[in-house]
């Protein structure tokens, strides 16, 4: 790659060879027009509980309700948004002056996420932290984003270098908490609870995901992963409880097949309603 082509934020999409091009961005420029008003970041200490699954409802669920949403997957060693959503990308991306265009999703999400810069989409992204920081800094500042209500952060598991970034450097003003009603998970998920706390980023509070599942002969609600107990662990430690989601087998399918927005859920709207209540 040539020197001029390493800082263009139109190299993931350009066709044209360094010669002809002569332009040298201007870095100033970059994310110019961004106005987004509120930025929430979904957390978890445990890895699959559900994270990415409730990142793209929140998301979708605000996209119904007529918001302008993005979604940032930080989770850039383990991406899946863009699946989720539906989003292949397969005529690459675009850039302007004022940075890489968001591809979107059906209902208008825009995404930005590592995925679409690989050549395929289960290729491995080997980096270590300052690495992973750095691209989560540049989905951010390096994007044209443009106006959005609300940015939907998809955090990787666990308390490291890319929770840090996000928390330091992206003016989150809403966390949410997402755990499945195992003791384990709950115990690693305390940990983040106390690094959000620790950084002073503002708690919007605990959701627990795949909290029952209902029987689909008699409606039973039978707990597969034990006696819920999000509600309870809120309250231990100190944060509002924002709701249960079940799990369903329909959702599932809808995230294997890229229609995360056609999911009906009155939880999640429920969810989302506290969410707006609770944030400028
Ligand atoms: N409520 C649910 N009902 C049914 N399946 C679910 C539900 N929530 C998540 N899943 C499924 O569980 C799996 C893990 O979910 P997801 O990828 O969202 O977890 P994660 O916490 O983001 O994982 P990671 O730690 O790898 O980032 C996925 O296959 C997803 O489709």
């Amino acid at each position: 790659m040539a020197d001029q082509c390493k800082t263009c934020p139109s190299q993931a999409g350009c066709n044209s060879s360094p010669e002809k091009c002569g332009e040298s961005p201007d870095k100033s420029l970059l994310g110019a027009f961004n106005d987004i008003r509120n930025v929430i970041a979904v957390m978890s200490g445990k890895g699959g509980v559900g994270k990415s699954s409730v990142t793209g409802l929140i998301a979708s669920s605000l996209a119904k309700k007529g918001k302008k949403v993005g979604v940032l997957d930080a989770d850039i060693t383990g991406p899946s948004q863009p699946k989720a959503l539906g989003i292949d990308n397969r005529e690459g991306l675009k850039a302007s002056q004022f940075g890489i265009i968001p591809p979107q999703s059906r209902s208008g999400i825009k995404v930005m996420s590592i995925n679409f810069f690989l050549p395929h989409e289960d290729d491995p992204v080997i980096w270590r932290g300052p690495l992973l920081a750095g691209a989560v800094n540049q989905f951010w500042g390096e994007v044209d984003w443009q106006d959005l209500d609300y940015m939907v952060v998809d955090l990787p598991p666990g308390t490291g270098d890319v929770p840090l970034t996000v928390m330091q450097s992206l003016p989150v003003n809403g966390i949410v908490i997402v755990s499945s009603p195992q003791d384990l998970a709950f115990m690693v998920v305390k940990k983040t609870i106390k690094m959000a706390k620790k950084m002073n980023a503002p708690i919007l509070g605990l959701l627990e995901n795949m909290s029952y599942a209902v029987c689909p002969h008699c409606g039973e609600k039978i707990n597969i992963f034990g006696e819920s107990q999000g509600e309870n662990i809120a309250k231990e430690m100190g944060i509002d409880y924002l709701g249960a989601l079940p799990w369903d087998a329909k959702l599932n399918l809808l995230i294997d097949e890229g229609r995360i927005e056609e999911y009906v859920s009155p939880q999640i709207d429920a969810v989302v309603e506290k969410i707006i209540a609770k944030l400028p």
